[in-house]
């Protein structure tokens, strides 16, 4: 059995807006374990953002907490949660957010300058990186001179320079075409499989969601369906999306 890496108790997350307060995440208790490649699904509104921010500490709690192997993350001061997002975790979001005049190769160090990391070590890192993300030719690229699916994997290895534990993603190829979706899709894979980093990924695509250990489905803040693609192989996509094809169908999704 995985060991659980992060716990969501009664979580919630409140929006207010023209005086009304709606719970985007409405009191989830969840348990992610270490090394599982997770999806988060649901319709459109249904939370799946609100979520990943709240559990990736990149978004305030507004009641409830959630424990990294045991550390709250409201027990955290300022500091302390900075230093959190900048090394415990990665994210990855759709929309790349490179740095237009910096080159792929200065966009992923500079993230590593930021710890207190020797140079060096960012440097060797950042090459390893490139050619996990096969990018070695691009590195010296502006984000403008490349593909839209290679500035997103240099996005990635940008969220892996400080090796956090734990990496979420926020609809990585949701502006993508297949082709380059695919080759994204592949990195997360190896990500998973080769570095055992856990995933936790939101995503409308049923070919993202083939790729995962365990399929969480948000309903109007709420978890309305976890389901694990274990007992088949990674490479029986097939299947896998057979599976969750008549899971939804059962659920009347
Ligand atoms: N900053 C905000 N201010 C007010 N309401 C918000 C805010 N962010 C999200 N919401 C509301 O919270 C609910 C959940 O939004 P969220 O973006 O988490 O859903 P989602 O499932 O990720 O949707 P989508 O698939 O469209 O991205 C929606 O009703 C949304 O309008």
């Amino acid at each position: 059995m995985r060991q659980c890496i992060i716990k969501a108790k009664d979580l919630v997350k409140t929006f207010l807006t023209d005086g009304f307060g709606l719970n985007a995440v409405d009191h989830i208790d969840l348990e992610i374990y270490q090394e599982d490649f997770t999806v988060i699904m649901g319709s459109s509104g249904s939370g799946k953002s609100s979520l990943l921010y709240v559990l990736s500490g990149l978004d305030g709690i507004t009641s409830g907490d959630v424990f990294y192997e045991n550390v709250s993350l409201l027990s955290l001061n300022e500091k302390k949660a900075a230093k959190f997002r900048r090394e415990e975790i990665g994210f990855v979001f759709q929309a790349v957010n490179l740095i237009p005049n910096l080159s792929l190769l200065d966009n992923i160090t500079i993230a590593g300058f930021l710890t207190k990391k020797p140079r060096k070590d960012v440097e060797v890192e950042a090459l390893k990186l490139f050619t996990m993300m096969r990018l070695s030719n691009e590195k010296d690229r502006l984000p403008s001179m490349v593909s839209g699916g290679q500035a997103q994997r240099a996005a990635i290895a940008r969220s892996l320079i400080n090796q956090p534990k734990v990496l979420f993603a926020d609809e990585p190829t949701g502006s993508l075409n297949s082709s380059s979706s695919e080759a994204v899709l592949d990195v997360f894979s190896k990500i998973n499989q080769d570095l055992k980093k856990t995933i936790i990924m939101v995503t409308h695509d049923i070919k993202a969601a083939v790729r995962a250990d365990r399929i969480l489905f948000l309903k109007d803040g709420k978890i309305d369906g976890d389901i694990r693609l274990d007992r088949y192989n990674k490479k029986d996509k097939m299947n896998r999306e057979n599976h969750i094809m008549k899971y939804l169908q059962a659920k009347g999704w």
